[in-house]
């Protein structure tokens, strides 16, 4: 019979308590709830007399942001904790440390990152992250090309996707990103002042051909091993560190899904500028450093991307003349795609995002959430056309 339920937050003390190499000493812990995600507990347990602390996250039976009418598989936990391990392996210093997982309980417990800010709040309050592209190019080169059939050997490859099947969270995304948005599903949250925009979309029969095209490639093609959900409130950062947590949704799929995740979200927050940014030159300067990064993520992450693939690649039909540079166009294509249904979903559907949802005045918030619909449908109608990164930013700084 399985042991799981919910910890108190006394139990989640006592599996801190059994953390030697965190808590070596017997003094007080306390625990506190700080779960703020949509999915799970998260507990923070501290020991105020020698500053240290730690993390337990523990996975509900159900989605906390609905309740339990939607009931989600536990295993998800144990995904989330082995995804976390090999990321750690494969992107050293870019993933926070495992220090211990009990998938009987649904959990992982890892290193606290109260040192650093979840990225969507620091871009909001104004923050500076000059070494991020740089940081998560290396995340996503290094673990989506060791996942992938250019960077493992194959046959391993097929039996690390057996243990990445994740039905569940699967559907969560083929449901929220690429099917709700595009009708009036009862899951959608559209404020009234955008409705005109979401039926707009919802008519518009060529757009809901690119999201047939990106939602087959997220059913179907099992590229490399996917963080699965890399929006800016995965990702903990401060000016010298990057850190991505929370890979619950980790299954092997298309690459340019996490690129484009992280892309898109960058796009949010441009769009929510006109409220975030003081006055008009620092928002041009807002824009323009996002737009910067967007580039950076992309170039840095293609350049070594290439560079693993011509010192690292195991497959000698890879080599042929000219499929490196058709392989990583049409990743480009896919990343571009993503990224437009990422930044769409995320403006009427299921769950908004606070660079557009916390901006107070209701008129300065409808025109966020529109520049947020114009670029992400922008970019869904141009990705099997487009050529380069620039598409990206010229895409952007067309809607505004
Ligand atoms: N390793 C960590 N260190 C510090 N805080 C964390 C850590 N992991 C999660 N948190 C906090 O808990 C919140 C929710 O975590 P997350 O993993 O995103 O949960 P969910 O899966 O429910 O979205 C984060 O926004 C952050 O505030
Ligand atoms: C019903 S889950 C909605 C949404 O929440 C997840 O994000 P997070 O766990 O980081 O809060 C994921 O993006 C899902 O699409």
């Amino acid at each position: 019979m399985s042991s799981y339920h919910p910890l108190s937050e006394a139990e989640a003390i006592e599996i801190a308590r059994s953390i030697r190499e965190v808590f070596p000493t017997g003094e007080e812990l306390v625990s506190r709830e700080i779960g703020d995600g949509n999915l799970n507990l998260v507990f923070h347990i501290a020991q105020p007399a020698t500053g240290r602390s730690l993390i337990v996250k523990q996975a509900l039976p159900y989605a906390k942001v609905v309740g339990e009418s939607w009931p989600l598989s536990l295993d998800r936990a144990r995904i989330e904790s082995e995804a976390l391990i090999k990321q750690g392996e494969l992107a050293p210093g870019l993933a926070p440390r495992v220090y211990k997982a009990d998938h009987e309980l649904a959990l992982t417990v890892m290193e606290d990152l109260s040192d650093h800010v979840i990225m969507r709040r620091g871009l909001i309050e104004g923050g500076h992250y000059p070494k991020f592209a740089g940081h998560i190019s290396e995340f996503l080169a290094r673990t989506l090309f060791f996942t992938s059939d250019l960077g493992m050997n194959q046959q391993d490859k097929k039996r690390l996707v057996q243990s990445y099947i994740n039905p569940d969270l699967c559907k969560i995304t083929e449901d929220l990103i690429f099917d709700h948005p595009y009708y009036d599903a009862e899951t959608n949250n559209i404020e009234d002042s955008i409705r005109d925009a979401a039926e707009a979309i919802w008519r518009d029969e060529a757009l809901l051909f690119e999201v047939a095209h990106l939602r087959e490639k997220f059913l179907t093609r099992a590229q490399a091993l996917l963080h699965g959900d890399l929006h800016t409130g995965s990702i903990f950062v401060t000016p010298e560190s990057t850190k991505v947590i929370d890979p619950e949704f980790a299954y092997f799929g298309p690459m340019g899904f996490d690129v484009g995740a992280v892309i898109g979200n960058l796009l949010l927050n441009f769009a929510g500028q006109e409220h975030w940014s003081a006055d008009d030159v620092s928002r041009r300067d807002r824009r323009s450093e996002l737009l910067a990064t967007i580039r950076d993520v992309w170039t840095l992450f293609e350049g070594k991307f290439r560079r693993l693939w011509d010192e690292h690649g195991v497959d000698r039909v890879a080599r042929a003349a000219g499929y490196q540079d058709d392989y990583m166009l049409r990743l480009l294509r896919d990343t571009i795609g993503f990224a437009g249904a990422k930044t769409v979903r995320r403006v009427y559907g299921l769950a908004h995002v606070a660079d557009l949802d916390t901006i107070p005045d209701a008129a300065a918030r409808e025109r966020a959430q529109r520049l947020a619909l114009a670029i992400g449908t922008g970019l869904i109608r141009r990705n099997r056309q487009a050529e380069s990164i620039e598409d990206v930013i010229l895409i952007a700084e067309g809607a505004l």
